[in-house]
């Protein structure tokens, strides 16, 4: 059994696999990190591998804490991939992104591959047919956006996410929800747009923290899958270990 952590920019989210099947998925806090896997790893006894991948500012030692029980395993940057990457700053490419890209090879070959991520940040990767990483995009996630109109003005107030009423808001928390929600789901569809532009087939996977509130919004019809990146890195950890 694995258990894998993907500790994101927000949150940590972990799950544990028994092959290729989810037992259980798990969304913690980063302050409660030992506290819950602890926890997880007294359930789970069989568990033999802790496979981490972090964007966030987690301590290493927060995991090498668990090296006595259990196998640990961090994804880097310097790992090997199942991808050739053409990223021109391959050692700033976030790992998270690395992840979704290795997962999306894994699980989707010979095709063109698009990632969407939307988390704390909505990240786009593009992995064509011939398994070479192209790179996408970063722009800010729903609830970043809200803050950031808050954080970088004197009038507005920092709201949470409600569904606009239309596209035309007429009054301040109406033109907020719709610039930020309606912004969300148009620049997605956008990209999307752009990319069926220029590649004829491709499979798009839909995953982070909005994804499924994203997917029955977007015009172009998509499945979420909001545990892609524990499945990737499940994925990419067995490759790893057929391949090092
Ligand atoms: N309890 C929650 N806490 C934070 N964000 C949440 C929560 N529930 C839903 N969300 C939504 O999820 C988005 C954040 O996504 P996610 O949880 O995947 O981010 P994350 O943990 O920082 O991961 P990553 O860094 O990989 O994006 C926010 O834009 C927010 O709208
Ligand atoms: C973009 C984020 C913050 C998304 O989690 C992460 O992937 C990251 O820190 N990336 C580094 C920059 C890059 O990917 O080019
Ligand atoms: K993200």
């Amino acid at each position: 059994m694995v258990l894998t952590i993907d500790v994101g920019n927000t949150r940590i989210k972990g799950a544990v696999f028994e092959n290729d099947t989810v037992l259980e998925f798990f969304i913690f806090d980063k302050n409660e990190l030992q506290i819950k896997i602890k926890k997880i790893l007294k359930k789970f006894e069989k568990v033999t591998d802790l496979v981490v991948a972090s964007v966030g500012n987690v301590e290493k030692e927060s995991f090498l804490h668990f090296k006595n029980d259990v196998n640990v395993c961090f994804l880097t940057n310097e790992d090997h991939f199942p991808f050739k990457n053409n990223y021109a700053t391959p050692k700033t490419l976030g790992i998270d992104r690395i992840i979704l890209a290795s997962g999306a090879t894994l699980q989707y070959p010979k095709q063109n591959r698009l990632v969407i991520d939307a988390g704390t940040c909505i990240t786009y990767d593009f992995v064509d047919e011939n398994d070479n990483y192209l790179g996408g995009a970063i722009s800010p996630g729903l609830r970043l956006r809200y803050e950031a109109l808050h954080n970088y003005t004197a009038k507005l107030p920092l709201l949470t996410f409600e569904e606009p009423k239309s596209y035309v808001g007429n009054s301040t928390p109406e033109s907020m929800h719709s610039g930020v929600v309606n912004g969300f789901v148009y620049e997605i569809d956008g990209f999307i747009d752009q990319y069926k532009e220029d590649y004829s087939n491709f499979i798009i996977i839909l995953t982070g923290g909005d994804a499924l509130f994203l997917a029955k919004r977007l015009k172009n019809t998509i499945f979420a899958n909001s545990n892609f990146l524990l499945e990737s890195l499940n994925q990419t950890f067995q490759y790893k270990i057929n391949n090092d």
